[in-house]
């Protein structure tokens, strides 16, 4: 079953065609990386599905729910959750305070205080659950945030570039992550550019290329589709 589908969806700036007639498929229950090169529209894609950019043609179902002209607000209601490079932690609360607050929109009590301690449990974060969100290392940050994302129970966690500027270990550790999250019933949408990350947790990859979807298989068949390497050729990937 699809957890999220486009059909034809197109976006213009201008006269510049930046996501081009992309029918793409996330089934439920898998994660799904998309890579791409730099340009190539992975961010646009990513706003057009959070519903922070209106398509100029085409439909997006999620859940079998048409959200193609919902806010991204009602999108989120509708169990969808994201987490951007950006960091939406309270930097002057503690780790604890952030994910209380997180979860008080979902739990109260016994059962929030539980959830909070299984969270800082599962992230690595129980040693710096006083200390102030602020104040966190770049990777610890991360995870933290990914609490927050995921203090809803979302259906689908979309993920944008999760593991930038992370070492090998923490990428490695975020992909446990979200392995277990994806383990656990959360279906996941990644954007990134780490080979690793996208080796160690993808069930499916989607290549843009040009705002169109390229290739499309699984990290095998990917990494072993010389057009694919060839769009690579000269870039950097950060
Ligand atoms: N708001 C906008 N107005 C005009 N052009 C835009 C806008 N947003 C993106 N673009 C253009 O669309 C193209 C794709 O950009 P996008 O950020 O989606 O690519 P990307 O694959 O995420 O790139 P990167 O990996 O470098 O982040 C670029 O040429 C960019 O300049």
């Amino acid at each position: 079953m699809a957890m999220l589908e486009t059909h034809n969806l197109n976006k213009h700036f201008g006269g510049l065609h930046v996501t081009a007639d992309v029918s793409f498929t996330l089934e439920a229950g898998k994660i799904h990386c998309l890579i791409g090169p730099n340009g190539a529209g992975k961010s646009t894609f990513f706003r057009l599905l959070l519903g922070e950019h209106q398509p100029s043609s085409g439909k997006i179902m999620f859940d079998g729910v048409d959200i193609t002209r919902l806010k991204p607000f009602q999108r989120i209601n509708q169990g969808m959750s994201v987490k951007f490079q950006v960091p939406g932690i309270f930097s002057a609360l503690s780790v604890r305070q952030n994910l209380e607050i997180a979860l008080q929109r979902r739990l109260e009590g016994a059962e929030l205080d539980a959830e909070v301690e299984r969270l800082l449990d599962f992230l690595q974060l129980k040693d710096v659950a006083s200390q102030l969100a602020g104040n966190l290392s770049h990777g610890l940050k991360q995870w933290l945030e990914i609490g927050m994302a995921i203090s809803l129970k979302p259906k689908l966690l979309l993920l944008d570039e999760p593991t930038a500027g992370m070492s090998p270990e923490e990428t490695h550790m975020t992909g446990e992550i979200v392995k277990q999250l994806n383990a656990e019933g959360m279906t996941v949408l990644a954007v990134e550019h780490d080979m690793a990350f996208v080796r160690q947790v993808a069930h499916r990859v989607s290549v843009l290329h040009f705002g169109r979807i390229f290739a499309e298989g699984t990290f095998a068949e990917i990494v072993a589709d010389e057009r694919v390497a060839a769009i690579y050729l000269g870039q950097s990937h950060d």
